[in-house]
């Protein structure tokens, strides 16, 4: 046990209340006493609170539990009736619209990228923020977009030919976005600008315009040979870089080095399924990154090849306008940072009954606490324009939990002194009961609402847990495939656009989970504009710039509007269980396949987790493509496996088997990493591996878990772990 502190009337985690005292509220003008007796006044409130909550989940999930067990050949409207009977499905409200007062211009005003990043990570913390701007020439070269074919390999060093490809995309590029009157860029051999207007110089000496003049903003350098010119379009900004002495620069036309694209306007910092935070000690890491971006001090130095980085926040982007004022450009991400939900307690904190407090708690105070730093300029960069803390809250389900989280927050803002809806809510519809409630689940947080968001991975576990015992569901491909999802997507953007959503609020889509694979990324994602979203979520700056070039290709706006008053009316096909049809069985090596993917997802996963504290990796599947793995793909394999348990589609013996044979695949794929300890030795688990047993616990013990989560036994065996070292 760790020294602790106590204080009103609560035990604290003595790291955790030194962080507090000597840290966070260091700068601000709020004593430690009304701290600690601020969270304990909101503790005592709201925790009571919180259990209920969870209880009636449970209650809920057990009676649609024995609801199947009793009506094996339920149909669509007597399955409906039963969830209006317990309370599950709820009344639709009127109709009505969110009354945020204010919101970020980046997310009411630009449709443009939204990247996540574990905020635990520094490293990848600092380079999210800085993610607003992206080299286009980097995103291309890096990245299986430009091919490797006719001799374009990426190679250890520069490739001119696959360099060539590169500047030829961007030409390209700029025809689409910043088209010529005449003529393309591909011709071009000078930019420069002259009385106010862009020059383009071709091939055969013309000189052209733009066809649209009010794209171009500005400039840096000399107007008739500018080092960088600054232009606009669908709300997004982009800079062509010129350079004649640089190595690229030098063997293009026109001197071009680079095309920057404005990428992630907004940057999730999160504290949730992308990290391990199992007690105070990780807590207090969380916590300290976040408030060093709020702080605008985070820094990191790290060893990059043989080159020493020291990485910190990047200042705005300054340009002269065409009547020679100064223009000045955030240079980072607008920060959210997403609490957890309200399941898990932490012990950094015991309340005055000895019980760990919820952890969901303890995150809105502490984080909206750091982002005072940023509202009271403590900061030398500006995070809120608006004044506006931006907490995305996840895992909530239904109404009430929506109603919970407000009153939170509302508590929050007493607490700091900060006006009401100071604090703005995202609300993540990822479960179940809320993308079935999904209007009055806004409407319970209309005040402060400013985004909604489909996070399909763990709507995709809450669909397999919550109808366990409806049936065996389908292959983890064909669920993605069925009619639930699509109505749970459609669905979404409507209720978004009919409560108002449109130039207030982001409507945003879910994660591209294969961070390597930015081809398909580009054939695929711009779907999910075309889907009326604003925003969708990449796992990297690399995807953030690509997939910017889908918002340029796409009027978001637009779109939007021809979508205003679309209503399909779904949700029949919302509450449709992705379940396998009894004249379609599954051949048995189908279901090996299926085992033998999700098992080594779940081993490569979780032995991260637990050995090392790693909460997002990039993980092989059986065709090696690298997924992004997190707690959200852990629920959905590890539930899926526990529902052909369940219905008897494959035996214990076969899984623990695959177990086995899957444990030394995974070893091998990470023999190159000096700190890995291996879960077998000669094809046998070792016994002492708590990753390998946490895994097979949650599979085995899967359908016991509270809605499905992995957290419980995740948190339960790194616990442990951090005990043994
Ligand atoms: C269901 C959900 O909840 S989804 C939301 C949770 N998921 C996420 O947040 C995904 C975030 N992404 C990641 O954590 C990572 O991209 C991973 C784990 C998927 C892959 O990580 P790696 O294998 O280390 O990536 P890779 O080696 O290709 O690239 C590393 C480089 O990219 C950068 N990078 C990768 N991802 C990110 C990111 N999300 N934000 C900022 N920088 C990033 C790193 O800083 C590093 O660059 P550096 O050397 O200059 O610091
Ligand atoms: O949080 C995102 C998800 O898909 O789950
Ligand atoms: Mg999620």
């Amino acid at each position: 046990m760790n020294a602790t502190v106590t204080q009103a009337g609560m035990t604290i985690d003595a790291d955790f209340y030194d962080f507090v005292d000597q840290e966070l509220l260091d700068g601000l003008s709020i004593s430690s006493d009304s701290f600690w007796q601020g969270l304990a006044s909101i503790v005592t409130k709201l925790s009571p609170k919180n259990h209920a909550l969870l209880e009636k989940r449970d209650e809920l999930q057990a009676q649609i539990d024995s609801y199947h067990v009793q009506n094996p050949n339920w149909n669509a409207e007597k399955y409906r009736t039963f969830l209006e009977s317990i309370g599950y499905l709820l009344p639709e409200p009127q109709d009505f619209e969110i009354t945020t007062e204010v919101s970020e211009p980046e997310i009411a005003h630009v449709a443009a990228p939204q990247l996540v990043v574990p905020v635990n990570n520094a490293r990848f913390a600092l380079n999210a923020a800085n993610a607003r701007w992206g080299s286009l020439y980097d995103a291309l070269y890096g990245t299986d977009l430009i091919s490797e074919e006719d001799g374009a390999e990426k190679g250890s060093k520069y490739n001119p030919v696959r360099g060539f490809k590169v500047m030829a995309y961007g030409r390209q590029l700029l025809d689409k976005i910043l088209p010529l009157s005449t003529g393309s860029h591909i011709e071009s051999t000078h930019y420069g600008i002259v009385n106010g207007v862009l020059i383009v110089t071709l091939n055969d000496s013309r000189q052209v315009q733009l066809a649209s003049s009010t794209q171009l903003l500005g400039y840096q350098g000399p107007q008739h040979n500018p080092r960088v010119i600054l232009f606009k379009h669908h709300g997004l900004h982009f800079e062509i870089c010129i350079d004649h002495d640089d190595p690229i620069g030098k063997v293009d036309k026109a001197g071009i080095k680079d095309i920057i694209l404005e990428s992630a306007l907004t940057t999730i910092m999160d504290c949730e399924d992308s990290v391990t935070a199992v007690d105070a000690e990780d807590k207090v890491l969380v916590y300290r990154n976040w408030l060093g971006l709020n702080k605008g001090s985070l820094k990191e130095q790290f060893l990059k090849g043989d080159q020493q980085v020291t990485r910190c926040l990047n200042g705005d982007r300054e340009y002269i306008s065409l009547t020679g004022e100064p223009i000045i450009l955030s240079g980072r991400a607008m920060m959210f940072v997403r609490n957890v939900g309200h399941l898990m307690t932490t012990p950094a904190v015991f309340d005055a009954d000895g019980n760990e407090v919820y952890e969901g708690i303890l995150d809105a105070v502490v984080t909206s606490t750091a982002a005072l730093h940023d509202l009271q300029g403590n900061s030398p960069y500006k995070n809120s324009k608006t004044a506006s803390i931006n907490i995305v809250k996840p895992k909530m389900h239904g109404p009430e939990e929506v109603a919970f989280t407000a009153e939170l927050f509302d508590q929050v803002e007493n607490m700091l002194g900060l006006p009401k809806n100071t604090i703005k809510m995202g609300i993540m519809d990822e479960e179940r009961r809320t993308s079935v409630n999904l209007k009055a689940c806004i409407e319970a947080a209309k005040a402060r609402v400013v985004f909604i968001n489909t996070g399909f991975l763990d709507r995709t576990g809450d669909e397999i847990h919550t109808s366990m015992l409806a049936g065996p569901v389908k292959p983890k491909e064909d669920i993605k495939t069925q009619p639930w999802i699509s109505a749970y997507e459609r669905q979404n953007v409507e209720v978004g656009l009919a409560s108002g959503f449109k130039g207030r609020a982001q409507i945003g889509k879910g994660m591209w989970p294969k961070p390597d694979e930015m081809a398909n990324m580009m054939n695929a994602k711009g779907a999910q504009l075309e889907a009326g979203a604003n925003t969708a979520w990449v796992p990297s700056p690399t995807a953030a710039t690509l997939h910017s070039i889908h918002y340029h290709e796409i009027d978001v706006q637009a779109l939007q509007n021809t979508l205003l008053d679309h209503q399909s009316h779904c949700l029949d096909a919302l509450l449709m269980p992705p379940l396998l049809q009894d004249d379609m069985p599954l051949s048995p090596s189908e279901i090996q396949a299926e085992l033998d993917n999700n098992i080594q997802g779940i081993l490569g996963y979780v032995v991260r987790w637990i050995d090392q504290g790693i909460g997002c990796s990039k993980v092989p599947d059986i065709f090696h493509v690298g997924l992004m793995e997190d707690r959200a793909t852990l629920r959905i394999s590890s539930q899926h496996i526990a529902n052909w348990l369940e219905h008897q589609i494959c035996t214990q013996e076969q899984v623990l088997a695959t177990f086995v044979k899957m444990a030394s695949v995974v070893d091998s794929q990470n023999s190159y990493d000096p700190n890995y300890v291996p879960m077998c030795t000669d094809g046998h688990p070792n016994s002492n591996s708590l990753a390998y047993q946490a895994a097979i616990s949650l599979v085995l013990e899967g359908k016991q878990q509270p809605n499905g989560y992995t957290e419980p036994l995740l948190h339960y065996y790194r616990r442990l772990k951090k005990q043994t070292h």
